[in-house]
């Protein structure tokens, strides 16, 4: 074998210079052509990979995941719209959600200004690097590239979306700023919308009047939710995953749940979400210009228990690169989490601890986490 081949052949690990390029993220690995193998930072254990031994618990199949209208539930259907989308948050905690009044104007530009950014010289990007989780901005690699033992195959861009946050945005491309502000604000606007019709679906809206009047001193009740999350935060995730030449042996994001009330995933054609349903890992199906809405752990806190946040992870392949955009909303950053005491009663006693985001933030900052290790940490048990 000649020396150029046996280099070629060599798995690069911790020992190669490589090692001081792995915090700059895995498209920079890219591009200087470090990547003819998956270097072992980004090797998952055999029991964690894709297709691990254990293949039982991956699905051959893909997921039909359920489709709701959005025209029905704003429309003379809604009641049906209703029972299916209840039966959707319960069952799989993922929907998929088409004719949903985002014009493919808004959703396209924010794929293409989003690869553009990705596209940026790795300098300009690394402007935005830091460990620090408040950042109104944060560019980074794998999930926490201070702290990962093991690194995912993928790049964010993380942005806090309140209003008066927008000029601390990145200010390249030229058009990033705009775009991205429109997009928030629509998917802001359906979020409530679909909010309005999960809590009527939970049968919390119905009675609101008599209730405001009731209950106008707590101002943590379920009648005022709507207006906290009104006023609630909302964070962009924005997701490179480049091709990889070994995909069974990493994963783009270990398997984790988002930690909000909802989220409002866009995704590019090219497939890579699987979801957990049953114990086996089903891959999402993108379809095109509809929205991949799942539940997060504060919704699932809120309905205690009722409808659920799902484990999902992502698959990485050798072909293409791959862009999504999660768009995770909740209350202010500052509000408690409680289950909806609408929601608690003999029969089905609080299930969750009051939790807010400092306590999340101070969780997942001291910590590798993974799986749904945050929401087990808040649950009740009783004897
Ligand atoms: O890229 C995807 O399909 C999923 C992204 C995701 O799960 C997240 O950003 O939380
Ligand atoms: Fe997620």
């Amino acid at each position: 074998m000649s020396p150029a081949m046996a280099m070629n052949d060599e798995r690069i690990d911790d020992s190669h210079a490589i090692e001081n390029e792995y915090h700059k993220g895995v498209k920079h690995l890219y591009e200087k052509g470090f990547l003819h193998k998956v270097p072992k930072k980004y090797i998952f254990p055999a029991t964690e990979r894709p297709t691990s031994i254990d293949d039982s618990n991956v699905a051959k199949e893909k997921l039909q995941l359920p489709i709701i209208d959005f025209a029905d539930l704003i429309g003379p259907n809604r009641p049906q719209a209703l029972q299916s989308l209840a039966n959707a948050c319960e069952k799989y905690g993922f929907f998929q959600l088409v004719n949903h009044n985002i014009s493919e104007d808004v959703t396209r530009c924010m794929v293409d200004v989003v690869g553009r950014f990705f596209d940026l010289p790795l300098e300009e990007r690394a402007k935005y690097m830091t460990s620090d989780m408040r950042a109104p901005v944060r560019y980074g690699t794998s999930f926490s590239q201070t702290k990962d033992s093991v690194f995912c195959w993928r790049d964010f861009l993380k942005l806090i979306c309140q209003p008066d946050y927008i000029p601390h945005w990145p200010a390249s491309p030229l058009d990033f700023q705009e775009v991205v502000a429109t997009y928030t604000q629509e998917t802001k606007h359906l979020f409530l919308a679909i909010m309005e019709a999960i809590l009527e679906s939970l049968g919390i809206m119905e009675d609101n009047q008599e209730e405001e009047a009731k209950e106008n001193n707590d101002n943590n009740n379920n009648n005022n939710i709507m207006k906290e999350l009104d006023n609630g935060s909302q964070m962009l995730v924005t997701n490179f995953y480049p091709p990889c030449p070994e995909p069974d042996l990493t994963l783009g994001m270990h398997p984790h749940s988002d930690y909000g009330f909802l989220t409002l995933l866009l995704q590019d054609e090219v497939e890579g979400l699987q979801i957990q349903f049953q114990d086996k890992w089903l891959t999402v199906q993108p379809i095109p210009n509809a929205f991949v809405v799942n539940i997060g752990d504060h919704l699932e806190i809120f309905s205690n228990g009722k409808y659920k946040s799902v484990l999902h992870r992502v698959m990485v392949n050798e072909a293409k690169s791959r862009v999504s955009v999660a768009s995770l909303h909740s209350l202010p950053f500052e509000c408690t989490v409680r289950p909806s005491p609408k929601l608690i009663d003999e029969e089905n006693p609080k299930r969750y601890m009051d939790t807010d985001f400092g306590s999340f933030l101070a969780y997942v900052s001291t910590r590798e986490t993974k799986k749904k290790d945050f929401l087990e940490s808040r649950k009740l048990t009783y004897t």
